[in-house]
């Protein structure tokens, strides 16, 4: 067999296998089996070229599908773009997140969030587990910290009229790297949720290696955002477990902060 060919084979089965490493969940994975094998046999027959008009039919479903799984894939596209624009190639094969939280941590952010909750004061952290995000990832990047995390001072960089206070604060290996971080927003929700939960949304879609707390100003809620999605409201002992299971650890026990309910959140849309 020529050589050529064999190292075709060779470098389309190592790419299939690639993209299929990337794809954990079940049905994109199906849709892209399927995909994979109308290439194949799109290939085949094109390869004999005995059937024109069977080749140009197979042509036909193969643009149908590709630009179907464009408009359906647009946000995963859009993501991984990014990141093989920005060389974060191992992000992308990367199955699990190794920037894990430790207990401390936790606690701290857990006790903040419950205290912010408390006194209505509006928060949003997100914790980077793995996502290497940096400041092109973000429409502002913030004022750079670097601090220990604590209690005392993620209260204080969230009190009103001080220039920190807007925006996120960033924590990367466990410690806070900046505040007054704009971030993406999601366009997911966008009649449903205010502009701080449609950041969590933004930068925990884009991003699957990292996860937000939001501690709403409204009605002193908090949820909790991971990969585009949002719990809300939940009380600090469920936050406290989420952010457990990042360490690996199982949940202490700790006075559970009861989440406010308005009306308003119970029937949904926001203006
Ligand atoms: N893109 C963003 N990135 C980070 N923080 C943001 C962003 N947009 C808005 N915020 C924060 O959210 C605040 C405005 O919240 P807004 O009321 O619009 O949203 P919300 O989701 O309804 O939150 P809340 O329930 O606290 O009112 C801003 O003052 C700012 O601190």
């Amino acid at each position: 067999m020529d050589l050529r060919y064999l190292i075709d084979y060779l470098l389309a089965i190592s790419f299939s296998t690639l993209i299929f490493a990337c794809i954990s969940e079940g049905r994109p994975r199906l849709v892209l089996r399927g995909y994979l094998s109308l290439i194949a046999f799109a290939w085949f027959i094109e390869t004999y070229n005995i059937y024109p008009l069977t080749t140009k039919i197979v042509d036909g479903v193969i643009l149908f599908c590709s630009l179907s799984l464009a408009i359906l894939w647009q946000g995963d596209l859009r993501r991984l773009m990014e990141l093989l624009g920005t060389g974060r190639v191992d992000i992308i094969l990367r199955s699990h997140h190794n920037d894990e939280l430790n207990t401390s941590t936790v606690d701290q952010l857990t006790e903040a969030a419950g205290r912010l909750s408390q006194s209505r004061r509006g928060a949003l952290v997100v914790i980077d587990l793995g996502s290497n995000l940096r400041p092109e990832d973000f429409l502002n990047p913030g004022i750079p910290l670097d601090a220990q995390i604590s209690v005392d001072l993620l209260l204080n960089v969230f009190v009103t009229d001080t220039p920190l206070h807007d925006g996120a604060v960033l924590v990367q290996n466990n410690r806070i790297r900046s505040a007054g971080v704009i971030l993406p927003l999601s366009h997911q929700g966008l009649n449903r949720y205010g502009t701080r939960h449609l950041a969590a949304l933004g930068i925990t879609e884009r991003f699957n290696h990292c996860v937000c707390i939001v501690v709403s100003e409204e009605t002193g809620n908090l949820s909790f955002a991971k990969e585009g999605k949002l719990e809300r409201p939940i009380t600090s002992s469920r936050l406290q477990m989420l952010l457990s299971r990042l360490v690996g650890n199982p949940p202490r026990k700790i006075t559970s902060v009861p989440p406010r309910k308005l009306l308003s959140d119970i029937l949904e849309p926001r203006a």
